[in-house]
């Protein structure tokens, strides 16, 4: 899932429940549209017709409950990032409120409970065969039918871009909505031994509209010690006016179902939302890079205290690049890459463990391959990675950053707005010492990270992006603050499906700041 925000100041008790807001950063408060928890009556339509732990089906749950809520924030708040964060990213819920019990899907999976304490890491259920898991879909009303989406179906693909460009996240005001490109799911969705049968729809029987989705690739997860073949589930989506109405618990059985059909019993999900129970939690950081732009759409309002040209040059980058050897990946690194960046990701204790072609897939799509070119500047590009290249080719860096902009709805200058979301990287600096403790080499490292990234903005802002986040996980609290990233209060959970861990650092110190000394455990970036 791509991220979660909500504002960081909590200096105000007052909370606004915002769908996702336009972004405003270190600036004045835009109005905001104050919903009331007022119940709308709603007729309720049962989808599922055979669920027995969810047989709480028919009382939705009310929208209230899933609906992100903010703390409105003081003039003097990071808003710009935070607001365009909003609109960027996952909805985030309120706080966990609910008990255990009140999970009345969740309480019966095999997840972790709310402080339950784990003594052995180890899965959940009993060991289980394929042959044990029903053959068939569970059953819909008859209103609805199950779909897998064909990804080499151009139409299908666009079905899937218009639910979710509809549904999936976007601004209390329908100002701002993801724009998804066919290419971004393309590499999202097509990882190496993706299944065809693990992108699940929902359709109106009648009309063939698809109206809900969820999807599950193939990874091994890598959980301290323990490697597990796993899914990694993303991108669940339910029409607006299916809403509250239990599809997601019988969506998320029927992918298990065809996961599990392939031998397969954990997953790896990410959401903004508290569920049981998160192994890890990593907070969103923005980092403006096209202040005025920001500005222009309302997304950045000029606080008070300052100037448009003052916050205009805050934000302003070294006119080049200023590593030596940068340059973007090719297929020919994969191998130093590959080496470098999975010894960086094994001092990790939440990580995937990559083949090579996945590594490969995920770092460049199908740039220069089959005729295709690796062009930077190619506009259906969703990824890049650059690599630094000592004078004898030694590959001693290698930095990622992925592409999801969103739409401007209604405004006259731009019609969107381009956010960079940092990806995998990795330094050979961080393996100059076995373990991340060693003062020295973090000292280093630090420094190092701060020039890559550095450089990293330097090659997004010339790629065009306004926005570049990032979350708290790998070695990036080493580099957020200097590099002039915002803190967000969007927060992502990590969860891992069927398996008890002990938590993993999320980056972040008891009052949420950055944890400079020991940063984060996680080294799984999801989308
Ligand atoms: C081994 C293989 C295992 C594979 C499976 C691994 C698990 C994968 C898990 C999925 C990972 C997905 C990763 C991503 O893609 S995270 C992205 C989630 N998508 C969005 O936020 C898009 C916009 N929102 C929507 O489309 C809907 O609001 C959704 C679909 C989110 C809920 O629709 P609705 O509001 O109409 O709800 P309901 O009446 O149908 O169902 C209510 C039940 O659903 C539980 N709920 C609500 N939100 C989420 C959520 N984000 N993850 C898991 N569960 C969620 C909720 O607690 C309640 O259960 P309980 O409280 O009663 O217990």
């Amino acid at each position: 899932m791509a991220t979660a925000t909500t504002i960081d100041d909590r200096s105000s008790s007052e909370e606004v429940q915002v769908s996702n807001g336009a972004p405003s950063v270190e600036g004045t408060q835009k109005p905001k549209k104050k919903k009331t928890n007022k119940k709308k009556k709603k007729k309720v339509a049962k989808i599922e017709t055979d669920s027995a732990e969810d047989s709480a089906a028919v009382a939705p749950i009310e929208p209230a409950q899933i609906t992100p809520v903010v703390s409105a924030p003081s003039s003097n708040s990071v808003r710009d990032l935070e607001e365009l964060l909003r609109q960027l990213a996952m909805p985030r819920d309120k706080p966990q409120q609910k008990s255990m019990e009140e999970y009345k899907f969740w309480r019966t999976q095999p997840v972790t409970k709310f402080d339950e304490k784990i003594d052995d890491e180890g899965s959940i259920d009993a060991p289980k065969t394929p042959d044990e898991v029903p053959d068939h879909p569970y059953p819909l009303l008859k209103e609805f039918e199950w779909d897998t989406l064909d990804l080499n179906d151009p139409v299908q693909i666009t079905e899937i871009y218009d639910l979710l460009y509809a549904n999936y996240v976007e601004d209390a005001d329908e100002t701002f909505r993801f724009k998804y490109s066919p290419q971004f799911f393309d590499w999202a969705l097509r990882a190496p031994g993706c299944r065809p049968e693990w992108l699940v729809g929902v359709r109106v029987a009648a009309t063939k509209k698809l109206v809900a989705f969820i999807s599950g690739i193939p990874m091994h997860l890598r959980v301290r010690n323990t490697t597990l073949p796993s899914a990694e589930v993303n991108f669940l989506c339910v029409h607006k006016k299916l809403r509250s109405k239990r599809l997601t618990p019988l969506l998320i059985k029927e992918v298990t179902r065809r996961i599990n059909k392939q031998n397969i019993w954990h997953a790896l999900y990410t959401g903004g939302v508290i569920l049981p129970s998160p192994v890890s939690t990593c907070r969103y950081y923005h980092r403006s890079i096209n202040w005025a732009k920001l500005n222009d759409v309302g997304f950045s309002p000029l606080p008070p205290n300052s100037t448009r040209a003052k916050m205009i040059s805050k934000y302003l980058l070294p006119a080049k690049t200023s590593l030596p050897g940068l340059r973007l990946m090719e297929r020919g690194d994969i191998d130093q890459v590959y080496d470098l960046l999975v010894t960086y990701l094994s001092k990790f204790e939440l990580a995937q463990v990559f083949e090579k072609d996945e590594l490969l897939h995920w770092l460049m799509h199908d740039h220069g391959l089959n005729g295709k070119s690796n062009d930077a500047n190619d506009p259906d590009r969703v990824i890049w990675a650059y690599v630094v290249e000592t004078e004898k080719g030694a590959i001693t860096d290698v930095v990622s950053f992925y592409k999801l902009p969103s739409t401007v709805l209604g405004n006259a200058k731009h019609d969107s707005i381009n956010i960079a979301y940092s990806f995998y990287y990795a330094s050979s600096v961080a393996l100059e010492a076995p373990s991340r403790a060693d003062v020295a080499v973090t000292a280093k490292l630090k420094a190092r990270l701060i020039k890559l990234f550095e450089n990293a903005l330097i090659l997004s802002r010339d790629l065009d992006f306004d926005v570049f986040n990032a979350l708290t996980l790998l070695d990036n609290p080493l580099f957020l603050d200097e590099l002039k990233f915002g803190a967000g209060d969007g927060y992502l959970n990590y969860y891992v499906f069927n398996y008890k861990a002990r938590p993993i650092a999320g980056g972040l110190l008891p009052d949420q700041s950055l944890d400079v000394v020991n940063r984060s455990g996680v080294g799984a970036v999801m989308l």
